[in-house]
């Protein structure tokens, strides 16, 4: 599957399968010896009372998460296909918490990823205990700035002039090796185009760059409408699709709403 070009594969564990190793996610997710994806998702059993279902995410390295945005789209459709979700507003949990889904129709879903948590222990970012909107570290002897975020996964934000110049290979790993983050980081690159317009690009953690990140989406929209550089509701443009990103108030939940595609399904041959 894949939502706005960041493609997954999905293991379906709600038989009560063990989930994937690092290295069988590793396997899986090489484009040349396994089937290719940036992430594996796996679809189990739920775990709080009134959800449809769970899911579990694991990047193309082996390391796990605890949210991502565009695989939860994904996993809703699956269960809207296969029925175990049978009406248009469910429950999914996550890692990260419960999130509330509605199926948008047409092949698109909006899901509710939680309060973005800025506390600088919540991201979590060492060295600062106060959030602050822009953070500055020295990265190869220069000063980078910087916003942090928690969609459940660690988010860095850099504003940029123009993201098909950013140096999204070079500053994203820079960047998310910093001692300053202890999980590592997804590293967001935003430009602002308008107040309800913005272009990213994420270098993710565990995966590089992605044709789209739907926490790192959410993760931009945050920080960028707590500088008040944007309206609470925006359209990010990524380079694999459009996200649409609202959140009316720093105390209410931000939704994150997109595509989600079924592309092939196969047997995996150990
Ligand atoms: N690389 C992320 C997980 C995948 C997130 C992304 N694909 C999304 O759509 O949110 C992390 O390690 O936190």
């Amino acid at each position: 599957m894949h939502g706005a070009g960041n493609d997954f594969v999905v293991l379906d564990l709600r038989d009560g399968r063990p989930p994937p190793t690092a290295a069988l996610c590793r396997a899986l997710a090489d484009r040349h010896t396994g089937v290719g994806c940036d992430q594996i998702l796996t679809v189990e059993p739920p775990r709080q009372a009134g959800s449809v279902a769970a899911y579990g995410i694991w990047n193309s390295d082996g390391s796990p998460s605890q949210q991502c945005g565009n695989g939860a789209r994904c996993v809703a459709a699956w269960l809207r296909r296969d029925g175990a979700a049978d009406a248009v507003a469910f429950r999914l949990d996550s890692p990260a918490g419960t999130h509330a889904v509605d199926d948008l129709c047409g092949g698109r879903f909006r899901v509710a990823l939680g309060v973005p948590a800025f506390m600088p222990a919540s991201v979590p970012l060492a060295g600062f205990d106060a959030p602050q909107d822009r953070y500055v570290l020295d990265v190869d002897g220069a000063g980078v700035e910087f916003g942090a975020v928690s969609m459940g996964n660690p988010h860095a934000v850099i504003e940029v002039e123009d993201v098909d110049t950013a140096p999204v290979r070079t500053l994203g790993p820079a960047l998310q090796r910093r001692p300053a983050f202890p999980d590592s980081a997804n590293v967001g690159f935003a430009q602002v185009l308008d107040r309800t317009h913005v272009r990213l690009r994420v270098y993710e953690r565990g995966a590089g760059e992605t044709r789209a990140c739907g926490s790192g989406a959410s993760a931009a929209a945050a920080v960028l409408m707590r500088r008040g550089r944007v309206d609470r509701a925006v359209e990010v443009d990524l380079p694999g699709g459009t996200l649409r990103i609202d959140w009316p108030r720093d105390d209410a939940e931000l939704t994150m709403a997109g595509p989600a595609a079924f592309v092939f399904e196969g047997e995996w041959i150990a």
